[in-house]
């Protein structure tokens, strides 16, 4: 499945867990091209986000988000960095099998706090902390089953792209 243009990296979990950051900072380090999922969406549709999600909602974005990220996991060969729900499709993570899948891994409380006072639309809710919490909850099971590797995503960002390197060294070296 990994081919010549297929990405080194696919950073995966929930919203504040640092998959844009850290996507960055990874790609630096490795010296390869880095795309995130959502800046690709927002760059065809010309539209951001939370425009996407009020104007057509969310079905439509998943469905825009499914191809956008099916196009990059064909032809990105660097680090790529999905948004928070894009592993929702089937299809989706079909595609990710085969791929070296990171799971950046955190808790609710700091990963809550990290977005609180973001755009992202949904935490437009009446209790956000407790749709953070309960996405979180559904969704962590998802993201482990996807990934071939999980990291603690609490640490410092660079250090957070560093232990991604060491263990992306460890599973190269066992293939
Ligand atoms: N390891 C980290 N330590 C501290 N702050 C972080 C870390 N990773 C991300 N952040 C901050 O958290 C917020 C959300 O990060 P982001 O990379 O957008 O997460 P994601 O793409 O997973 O939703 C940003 O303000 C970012 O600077
Ligand atoms: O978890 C989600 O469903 C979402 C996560 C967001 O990306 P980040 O995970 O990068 O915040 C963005 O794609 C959209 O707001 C939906
Ligand atoms: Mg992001």
């Amino acid at each position: 499945m990994t081919g010549r243009l297929a990405p080194r990296a696919v950073l995966v979990g929930f919203m504040g867990s640092g998959k844009t950051t850290v996507g960055q900072q990874l790609a630096r380090a490795l010296g390869v091209a880095w795309i995130d999922s959502d800046g690709e969406i927002e760059r065809r549709a010309g539209r951001t986000i939370p425009e996407i999600f009020t104007a057509d909602g969310e079905p439509a974005f998943r469905e825009f988000e499914e191809q956008v990220v099916a196009d990059l996991l064909a032809e990105h060969p660097g680090v790529l960095s999905l948004g928070g729900g894009a592993v929702l499709s089937t299809r989706t993570r079909e595609r990710l099998a085969g791929h070296p899948v990171i799971y950046l891994k955190m808790s609710a409380e700091q990963g809550y706090s990290r977005v609180s006072n973001s755009d992202r639309p949904l935490l437009q809710a009446e209790d956000p902390s407790a749709v953070y919490r309960d996405l979180l909850a559904e969704r962590d099971p998802i993201y482990q089953a996807v990934a071939t590797i999980v990291v603690d995503a609490h640490p410092h960002q660079r250090r957070v792209a560093d232990d991604i390197i060491a263990a992306l060294r460890t599973q190269e070296a066992t293939q």
